[in-house]
């Protein structure tokens, strides 16, 4: 039945499951469309309050994929809950769409006291209270949340991690290295607040709290699971409240965002090529980008690469991030 949730819920008919039930090991409640809470009858010794959530890009699927195979092994018992557990599906309707979004991107929109109308200004406000309701009847444990996302265009990193800015939220070592030993490749920290779904978590709660992105978007279907078998592993630990594996977080490659490109105006162009990749590195002197209103972008005294480059992007959003290499975090 838990497994069929995410399917029923894409198919909008959620209400074919009871609201509440038995699992084993514990027992679930749903707390609206696509939001269901897993509360385990005992909590393991590294538990921690766990969102995990998938889809708040439509047509990012892999996650979704990954959470349905996560859910199928606490359902056969083959994973024993050991902590509580919110799991998230982020934009429905763009996920039944095939679309990243419908009318604006949901991931710029978690800020308390949002004032914009729409599907997804809504939808941002559901999540944000589910969120500070589950953190509240969970506030024994530390919380953690992983938003799972897969990318545009392809990445010299295929899997890598944004943690999100905050001046005043620390990230535990142990998650570089519980990403490490999870095949991440590379790790990229945001220099200012960006109102994506991790930041809130981070900004509000004081979670340990990231956006993995975890390959390159496909339809559902045409995912290739393998790749994410360490993932898996991480995210089954947490699942069971145990500790993850881990590895050196010296393994992976560390940046830090330099400069936010922005689309000001409608004549906005990337001056490279559609397909480049993520973490293409440019060398000073280069133009990267240039919009009417502001003039050309041209890479100043030390080389930039770039990360989620998309000219089509609303107009007063972010096109791309220019990213420098950062040294590892020291133990
Ligand atoms: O591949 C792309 O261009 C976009 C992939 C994506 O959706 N990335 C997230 C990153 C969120 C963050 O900065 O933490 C996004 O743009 O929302
Ligand atoms: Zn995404």
């Amino acid at each position: 039945m838990l497994s069929d949730w995410l399917d029923l819920t894409l198919n909008e008919h959620s209400t074919a499951v009871p609201e509440e039930g038995r699992i084993p090991f514990g027992r679930y409640r749903l707390l609206g469309p696509g939001m269901l809470e897993l509360e385990p009858h005992s909590v393991g010794s590294h538990a921690h309050a766990c969102i995990l959530s998938a889809g708040i890009h439509g047509n990012e699927t892999a996650p979704i994929e990954l959470l349905g195979e996560l859910l199928s092994m606490i359902e056969a018992g083959r994973l024993r809950l050991g902590a509580p557990l919110l799991i998230i599906l982020g934009n429905i309707p763009a996920i039944q769409a095939g679309q990243r979004f419908l009318d604006t991107n949901l991931n710029r929109l978690f800020q308390r006291g949002i004032q914009q109308d729409g599907v997804e200004p809504d939808r941002a406000r559901q999540l944000m209270r589910a969120v500070d309701g589950f953190y509240l009847r969970h506030s024994g444990l530390p919380p953690l949340h992983y938003d799972l996302h897969t990318a545009i265009r392809d990445s010299h990193y295929p899997r890598f991690v944004v943690e999100p800015y905050d001046e005043n939220a620390v990230t535990d070592d142990a998650q570089w290295q519980w990403f490490a030993a999870a095949d991440l490749q590379a790790v990229l920290h945001q220099h200012q607040h960006s109102w994506t779904f991790s930041h809130y978590s981070k900004h509000y709660h004081q979670a340990q709290s990231f956006t993995l992105e975890l390959g390159k978007v496909a339809p559902f279907g045409d995912n290739d699971l393998t790749s994410l078998r360490l993932m898996l592993c991480l995210l089954s630990a947490l699942v069971e409240g145990r500790e993850p594996p881990s590895d050196r977080a010296s393994r992976m490659a560390f940046f830090r965002v330099e400069h936010e490109l922005m689309r000001n105006s409608a004549g906005f162009q990337l001056c490279f090529d559609d397909d480049t990749p993520n973490f293409s590195e440019f060398a000073p002197g280069e133009r990267l980008a240039h919009d009417p209103s502001t003039g050309n972008f041209i890479v100043g005294d030390r080389p930039l690469a770039v990360v989620f480059p998309n000219a089509n992007v609303e107009i007063g959003a972010r096109a791309a991030l220019l990213v420098v290499p950062s040294p590892p975090p020291t133990p």
